[in-house]
Order: structure tokens, then sequence, then C-alpha cells
């Protein structure tokens, strides 16, 4: 591939040419003066090519069934221009005809990820046929797939669809841990749309954990001015929830729940940083809370208990990055199926934001003599705290709040559910 710094093009296939040239070429552009800008949404030029043979010749068969999914409320709410300006060209030249059997849908409720999986996507998969799903959204996207495909148990045809992954959330962790180190990062995941995602070599199965909790556990929902009942286990009765990226509580869980609102929303990435300052130094000019709960981790079937009984920082996580620039587990491999601990104790606002800020400088944090770092097959916390706020929970960024004298526990999920495709 072709990457251009001074006019900041770069070329992410050369497709079969319809009229005459080799190839045709489908080029990114970042549009003048935002080059710099992660967020800008590159413009895609297709033009015909006549020194390149076709890098890629996609798929042209009816036993696929395309859909794309546009989340409106995801990041800073650019999927849908994303998708006129960049998805949009691509698939009309990668599929010139067969483009206009794909089925876009745009999100119209938190919900509306969930409900299409139940309505149409599991019973897809679960008739044998190949799914693809073009996914414009950020981690939130993937959770709900996943959950959605997991509320009913598999026929024995269930093929596990092919997700492309495209950023459009606000810290999209999944797409820049399976790309941690893709030199075209940067060209959000359009190579990936070019790939024939049947071909095997192109996906891979996306690792989950499954997070069952004690039964008052609680969903919240719109800004925490709601709840709602979990999915409950079919097996145990108990209220669960799958994820793909992270499980927390306190400190991350706290400043993911309190940034989650669209207030907060409106500044980008800088959330997580700002509810992050609220938690550490709050107001009243008192030390950072302590976190009370008994906390144990799995190793094959012995759980063991850690000797702390309050806490600063839990968190288990199947992903290296939870942004682009924060990598919270450098020793997790992009879909290797790893779970790792990052641990610490209670501490000052200041030395939180020193160890936090050595994640930001390639996951230095790991070697800081204050964090347990550990690979774990589960992770068990019962809890100890009497304010509900001190109780919640993040999975994959939503937020479950725990009753008193409740827990939960996370464990690695062996089903394989649905593939990414990977470029
Ligand atoms: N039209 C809509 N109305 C209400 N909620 C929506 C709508 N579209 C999407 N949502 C919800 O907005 C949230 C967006 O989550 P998502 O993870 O995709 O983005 P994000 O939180 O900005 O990114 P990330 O999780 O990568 O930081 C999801 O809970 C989704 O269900």
């Amino acid at each position: 591939m072709e990457e251009s710094n001074s006019t900041h093009l770069t070329t992410v296939a050369f497709v079969p040419s319809k009229h005459g040239a080799r190839s045709t070429a489908i080029i990114l552009q970042l549009p003048a003066g935002e080059e710099k800008d992660p967020n800008a949404v590159p413009e895609v030029i297709i033009k015909e090519n006549d020194q390149e043979h076709p890098s890629i010749r996609p798929n042209v068969t009816s036993d696929e069934e395309t859909h794309i999914i546009i989340s409106s409320g995801s990041g800073t709410g650019k999927a849908e221009v994303f998708y006129e300006q960049a998805v949009k060209p691509i698939l009309e030249t990668l599929w010139p005809e067969g483009h206009m059997n794909f089925l876009t849908h745009r999100t119209e409720s938190v919900s509306t990820i969930q409900e299409l999986t139940s309505d149409i996507f599991f019973p897809t998969a679960n008739a044998g046929i190949t799914l693809r799903i073009i996914l414009l959204t950020g981690d939130g996207g993937i959770v709900d797939l996943v959950n959605g495909f997991l509320s009913q148990p598999p026929s024995s045809n269930y093929k596990a669809p092919q997700v492309v992954l495209l950023p459009l959330g606000t810290a999209n962790a999944l797409y820049h841990s399976i790309n941690v180190s893709n030199p075209h990062q940067n060209t959000w995941g359009l190579r990936a749309l070019c790939f024939n995602a049947s071909q095997e070599a192109q996906r891979k199965p996306l690792p989950i954990f499954t997070a069952s909790f004690s039964p008052g556990a609680r969903l919240l929902t719109n800004e925490a001015r709601d709840e709602e009942a979990l999915p409950q286990d079919p097996k145990s009765g108990r209220p669960i929830l799958h994820g793909a990226v992270v499980a927390s509580w306190a400190m991350h869980a706290s400043l993911v729940a309190d940034s989650d609102t669209a207030e907060y929303r409106k500044f980008g990435i800088d959330r997580f940083k700002m509810a992050a300052k609220e938690a550490l130094y709050p107001a009243d000019g008192s030390p950072p809370h302590p976190y009370r709960a008994s906390v144990s981790v799995l190793h094959g079937s012995d759980w063991s208990p850690l000797p702390e009984k309050e806490h600063m920082y839990v968190l288990a996580t199947m992903v290296s990055n939870l942004e682009k620039p924060f990598c919270i587990s450098p020793r997790s491999e992009p879909l290797d199926g790893s779970l790792w601990l990052v641990h610490f104790g209670p501490t000052s606002g200041d030395e939180a934001m020193r160890v936090m800020g050595l994640a930001y400088q390639g996951g230095k944090h790991v070697e800081d003599p204050m964090v347990r770092y550990e690979e774990v097959d589960g992770l068990r916390i019962e809890f100890q705290e009497k304010e509900d706020r001190w109780r919640r929970v993040c999975v994959d960024g939503k937020i479950v709040r725990v009753e008193e004298r409740g827990w939960v526990e996370i464990r690695k999920e062996e089903r394989r559910v649905l593939d990414v495709v990977v470029e």
C-alpha cells in the first residue's frame, strides 16, 4: 500500500477496473488542514490506475448477507457522515451491483443493535447463512452484538458472523487493540472493508468474557436515571453480561459511569480524563475514595484472595489499549484470548494520576511496584460498600450497579460468537 505524507493520501486497495485500466484505486485523503486531527473524516478518491494490478478481487456471491449499522449515538456523532463520505463510495466500487442488496440500519435507541440481533442477525446466523456486519460504532456496538447473539441457544448450523469494525466511537478500544501494530491503523478499518471476509485468513474469532452477578444487580441506563434487569443465564438464572474489552470496578468503572452523559460526551475522549480528575480530587479536598471489597483471582480452577481489602483500581481486560494511546495491558496480543488483571490499592490523587499517566507511555505502569499485573482466568469481587455509587461495575462501557453485599464474577467465555475481519 502506498502512503504519501506530503499529500496525506493513503491507498487502501486496488480493485479490478470496469473501464479498461489495469485497476481502480481506492484512496483516502484527509481534508486540508485536518491531517493531524484523528477525528477528521477522510474523503475517498476512486481513480483509474494503469500501473498496479488489483490487490483484491471482491467476492461476488449471492449466499452472503451484508448489513451495515450506523450508530448515531456513538462518539461525537460522525457515523452518518463517515458512511456517506467513506463507506458508501467504497462499497459501490467493490460491489457495483451487489451493494444494492446490502441492508443499512441506523440506530434509533440504545436497544436498536440488540433488537436487530435478535430479530434478524441471530436467526440468519443460526440458519447457517454467511453474515457480514459492517459496524460504524464504538465498543458499545460490538458488546450489543455479542450479548444479542448469546441471548439465545445456537443451533448446530450456527455460523459465526463476520464483523468489520469501523471505529466511530469515543475510545474504540477493540479496534485500536486489534490494530495496535498495524501501520495502516489510520485508515479507519477501511482496508478490512475491502477484504474478502469469507477467507479464513482474513478473520479471527473474537475472544469474550462473561460477567455473572448476584441477583440484585441492575443495568443503569439513560445517564443512570433508569435501571433495567440484566439478561439471565439460562442454567443458573443469574444476571449476566458479556464483554470483549474490559470489566472493571472502583476508579475505572466510576469514571466511565460519571462521564457517560450528553454533557461530557461533547468533549470526546477528554471526557475520561475530566471525570478522572473529579474522582481523584474531590471538591471537599478529601483523598479519593478507598473502595472496599474482597477480591479473588482465578488461575485454572483455583481461586486465591488478594490480601488487600481496600482498592482503587480493579480491572480485567482482554485488550491491550483502552484508547489508542492508553496501553492498559502491554502483554495482551491482538485477539489472543488472554485476560489480564490490573490492580492497585488506595493512594493519593497525584499518585493515581502518575501511575495512569504511565499507561500513556506504552503501558509502563505495569512495571510500577504499586501495580499488580497478572494473567488470570477469572476475577471475583465481593462488595463491602454501603453506598450504591461505590458498587458500580463497568462491562465494556455498560454500567451495572450491584446490591449491598452483592458480587460479580468474571470468567473467559469459550463460545465462538462472531469473527472479526482483520487486516
Ligand atoms: N440513536 C440513538 N439513540 C440513543 N442511543 C443511541 C443511539 N445510537 C447509539 N446509541 C447508544 O449510544 C452508545 C454508543 O456507544 P458506543 O460504544 O458505540 O460509542 P462510544 O461510547 O462513544 O464509544 P466507545 O465505547 O468506543 O468509547 C451505545 O450505548 C448505543 O446503544
